[in-house]
């Protein structure tokens, strides 16, 4: 045995006693312990999660109870499964479970945790939230961009149309619906004169949209560093090489992209005045340099990117895929989009409240389907209880959302997708929850809803849909944060002969 053998033996021996003497004094402070698989040491649960997480966590559930705890590493984990549970996590215990856990994708992606999405509870997660939610997300911003949806809508249909305009065609969508939903909302951060007019601004995207979809893929690889503190020190399969990498290279980007937005705006916001959302935390830095510096921007850049964009893309690939599946629904949505619009319009998001089943169709995607399954981990400030069961300060607590929403308890058939289920005016409550609840749940909901109904009713509306063979589509999930597709859906599509006339007009703000 080498030096560096026994060094790290060492090293694993002293976390381990460590880990057993917290544990020994942890189990002696609290009494009420909720039910636990049999744990390893060192790994503790660890080796039970095999697969999509979420699947793994839901087989455990129904051994051991909707409250249940785990240990990853030397980590204490809460798993929810079910909707009283999650009740109790988002009412009474909401301000103590507002905090997130620190992963080490974190520390280089996040710029240590000062986008909101990893931020920890508290004045700094308070202010780019209000900031956000006023300048993105209210409903007269919503309002404002509603032209940048529908133009992005309208330039992502005409170019899916020119691939399929005589006959059917086969068209891959995934690359389609990724480009559609990074456009929208690298628009309204940006304007899109600043990244996507001039071919090297294109290509600067294009490298940028790789980098996103590199930072999913090692974030959702589950670093068992995370866990086991003494496998940093070897960079366990290199993750923190690759981070190290991705950190470097979204940072180029990103400062690059403030560097060309600076100048083109200073001083004071006007109230009233929308600008993209860059302009406005540059007008902030205006006036307090030190607290809304070049990284805080940057990170909540990125956290925009990374949770606005590919959430919404894979929520429209799984609803096409059911549709496909489902031709019964796919003809109800269009019969109901074509007594109402005719022929002489493309559908608009002014016809949301009238087309009530297109959300129905939406909500039962991201009931079979939630594009955040886990939702996004929460950790305790505070020792607690739920459901009667202590909850010790600094757990980590998973929702398992896909869980709950196929949950024969509270949902009938709940493998069967029936958007009808959503015509019921019911409370949906805490048993359908894809956008998370509390203080922490998602700010981009309301955006998300409509760039999903607007692209979901236009390809309802302009396209006719067919399945590539006779086999029904695929609906396996495969590996990634927001749980895509397993395989990238493809499927023959035609545009509408009835609906061309419109679909090729100029490509103007809707009326
Ligand atoms: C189908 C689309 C989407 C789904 C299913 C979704 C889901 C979620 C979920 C489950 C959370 C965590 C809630 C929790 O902690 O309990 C979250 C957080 C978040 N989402 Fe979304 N999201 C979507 C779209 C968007 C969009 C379009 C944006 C913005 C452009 C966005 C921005 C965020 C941010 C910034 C957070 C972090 C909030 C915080 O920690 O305070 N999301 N989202």
């Amino acid at each position: 045995m080498d030096d560096t053998h026994l060094f790290f033996i060492s090293i694993l021996s002293i976390f381990s006693l460590i880990y057993f003497f917290k544990l020994l004094m942890h189990k002696n402070g609290y009494k009420n312990h909720p039910p636990s698989p049999p744990s390893l040491p060192i790994i503790g649960h660890l080796h039970l999660i095999n697969g999509p997480v979420h699947r793994a966590l839901q087989h455990l559930a129904t051994k051991y109870g909707p409250i249940m705890a785990l240990r990853f590493g030397s980590r204490r984990v809460l798993v929810i499964t079910s909707s009283s549970a999650v009740e109790e996590c988002f009412t009474r215990n909401d301000i103590i479970l507002a905090n997130r856990p620190l992963f080490i994708s974190g520390e280089y992606l996040t710029y240590n945790r000062i986008a909101l999405s990893a931020a920890p509870y508290g004045q700094l997660w308070r202010d780019v939230r209000r900031i956000m939610t006023l300048e993105l997300f209210s409903t007269a911003r919503l309002k404002h961009y509603t032209s940048v949806r529908q133009d992005e809508v309208k330039l992502f249909l005409k170019d899916l149309s020119k691939d399929c305009f005589q006959d059917f065609s086969r068209v891959e969508m995934r690359p389609r619906i990724q480009g559609l939903t990074f456009n929208i909302i690298m628009t309204i951060i940006a304007d899109k004169g600043f990244y996507g007019t001039g071919v090297q601004d294109f290509k600067e995207a294009s490298v940028f949209k790789a980098i996103i979809s590199e930072i999913f893929e090692v974030t959702a690889a589950s670093n068992p560093a995370n866990f086991i503190p003494a496998l940093r020190l070897v960079d366990f399969r290199g993750f923190e090489k690759r981070l190290l990498r991705l950190q470097t290279q979204s940072d180029k980007f990103l400062q690059n992209l403030i560097e060309k937005c600076k100048g083109r705006h200073s001083g004071p916001i006007e109230k009233g005045n929308a600008m993209p959302f860059i302009d406005v935390m540059l007008s902030l830095q205006a006036s307090e340099p030190n607290y809304y510096t070049d990284d805080l921007i940057k990170a909540n850049i990125m956290t925009l990117l990374v949770a606005g964009t590919d959430t919404s893309s894979v929520t429209i690939e799984w609803a096409m895929s059911l549709l496909l599946n489902h031709p019964d629904v796919l003809e109800k949505a269009r019969a109901q989009i074509d007594e109402y619009i005719g022929n002489e319009r493309l559908v608009q998001e002014t016809d949301i409240p009238n087309l009530p089943y297109i959300q129905c169709i939406i909500n039962e995607s991201l009931r079979l389907f939630p594009a955040a399954p886990l939702l996004v981990p929460h950790e305790s400030s505070k020792d607690c209880t739920i459901g009667g069961f202590d909850v010790a300060r600094g757990t980590i607590v998973l929702v398992n959302a896909w869980a709950i929403h196929r949950d024969p308890m509270v949902w009938d058939k709940p493998l069967c997708f029936k958007p009808e289920r959503f015509e019921e005016v019911l409370n949906d409550g805490y048993r359908f929850i894809p956008f998370g609840m509390g203080r922490r749940q998602c700010p981009g909901s309301g955006l998300a809803n409509r760039v999903i109904w607007l692209a979901l009713a236009s390809l309802i509306q302009c396209f006719e849909w067919d399945r590539v063979s006779k086999e029904l589509v695929g609906l396996s999930e495969g590996k990634g944060l927001t749980m895509p597709k397993d395989e990238p859906l493809k499927a023959m599509c035609k545009t509408r002969q009835k609906i061309s006339h419109v679909l090729m007009g100029p490509c103007e703000p809707f009326s």
